[in-house]
């Protein structure tokens, strides 16, 4: 009988807890409590935090103030994020969500779904067309303000899409469900290359990175969503006219890459020197083989190369000591 006796008494206590300061002081709720856009803070977060991606700071931003300030919507704000790894898209996703939930990305209304992990096999296709569909009713039911982040939506079954199509067209509702608040975000590596193009021709002709418009490069995008092997789901999606923003991730220079690097150190607790900031750098690649502008992988692999910098800097410094 004890556990059942010690059980009653941790029940009766949260239930004066939770008479007394109600149940969303005690676990996350879909209320303001839990869900607190922030959206001033998003922008000052992305603008300090986030490199060499003006496109992007400005149209997440005002997408979301957009979404969150608008009690009417006719759809779900549907942002899709483009570019080559390491550029930022999981990055700005995770801030976003820490804008918009107190918990972030730990929220219970944020889902994340990675093409390769959760939709791995072409063979069970169907089964997880349903299985996702019944997960977004089923949450946005829960909450109607709950975000959807797809990552490696390039890897994707196409029939996946037509799975999220209705959640995120013009219907007021479905089946009495209304999912016009909720947000999903597509990140993706569709128009990389020619967003890197692009970016590499605007470089050439002199000009600065900041000189590239939005609509310039959602041109480049849809064209290659058209054109790309994988882009089928974009191209689908792009006809039904369901994406609300396109936001280009350019390729990383040098001199944005110094900065995660900058940041990474400092983070472990050490002085960012210049010759330390130039060693790690230096473990990376960079494109093309003429002039070496941009970081192959943006700054995805900067933390491990900076431990490795780091111990090498210790050994040597062993070394040394044991020498005199
Ligand atoms: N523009 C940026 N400014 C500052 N740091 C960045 C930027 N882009 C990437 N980083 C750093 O690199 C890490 C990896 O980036 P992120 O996971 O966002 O890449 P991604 O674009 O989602 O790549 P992938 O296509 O491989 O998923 C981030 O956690 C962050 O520390």
């Amino acid at each position: 009988l004890e556990p059942i006796t010690s059980g009653l008494v941790v029940g009766g206590a949260l239930a004066a807890l939770a008479t007394k300061y109600g149940w969303c002081r005690l676990g996350e709720c879909c209320d303001a409590t839990w869900i607190r856009p922030d959206v001033s803070g998003l922008a000052d977060t992305l603008k300090s935090r986030v490199y060499g991606q003006h496109l992007v700071l400005g149209t997440a931003v005002n997408a979301i103030q957009a979404h969150v300030q608008t009690k009417n919507h006719k759809k779900a704000l549907v942002l899709s994020f483009h570019g080559w790894t390491g550029n930022g898209k999981n990055y700005v996703s995770s801030f976003i969500a820490e804008h918009l939930y107190v918990n972030g990305m730990r929220s219970k209304y944020v889902h994340l779904f990675i093409a390769e992990l959760h939709f791995p096999h072409r063979a069970q296709i169907e089964t997880y067309k349903s299985q996702l569909r019944r997960w977004i009713t089923g949450n946005v039911t829960e909450c109607s303000q709950s975000l959807f982040i797809f990552d490696e939506v390039d890897k994707m079954h196409p029939g996946i899409i037509d799975a999220i199509r209705p959640f995120i067209s013009h219907y007021a509702e479905i089946d009495g469900v209304d999912y016009r608040n909720a947000i999903f975000i597509f990140l993706s590596n569709t128009g990389g290359n020619d967003i890197a193009i692009k970016t590499y021709a605007t470089w050439e002709a002199g000009k600065k990175r900041e000189a590239i418009t939005r609509k310039e490069m959602e041109e480049v995008i849809t064209a290659s969503a058209f054109n790309e092997q994988g882009g089928l789901w974009h191209s689908s999606l792009i006809e039904s006219d369901v994406i609300d923003f396109f936001l280009p991730f350019l390729p990383m220079e040098r001199k944005h890459v110094k900065l995660c690097i900058k940041d990474d150190l400092e983070t472990k607790g050490h002085r960012a020197t210049e010759e330390i900031l130039n060693r790690v750098a230096n473990e990376l690649l960079f494109y093309p083989d003429k002039t070496r502008l941009f970081s192959k992988s943006g700054c995805k692999r900067v933390s491990q190369k900076v431990d490795v910098v780091l111990m090498e800097m210790e050994n040597d410094y062993k070394l040394y000591i044991d020498a005199i």
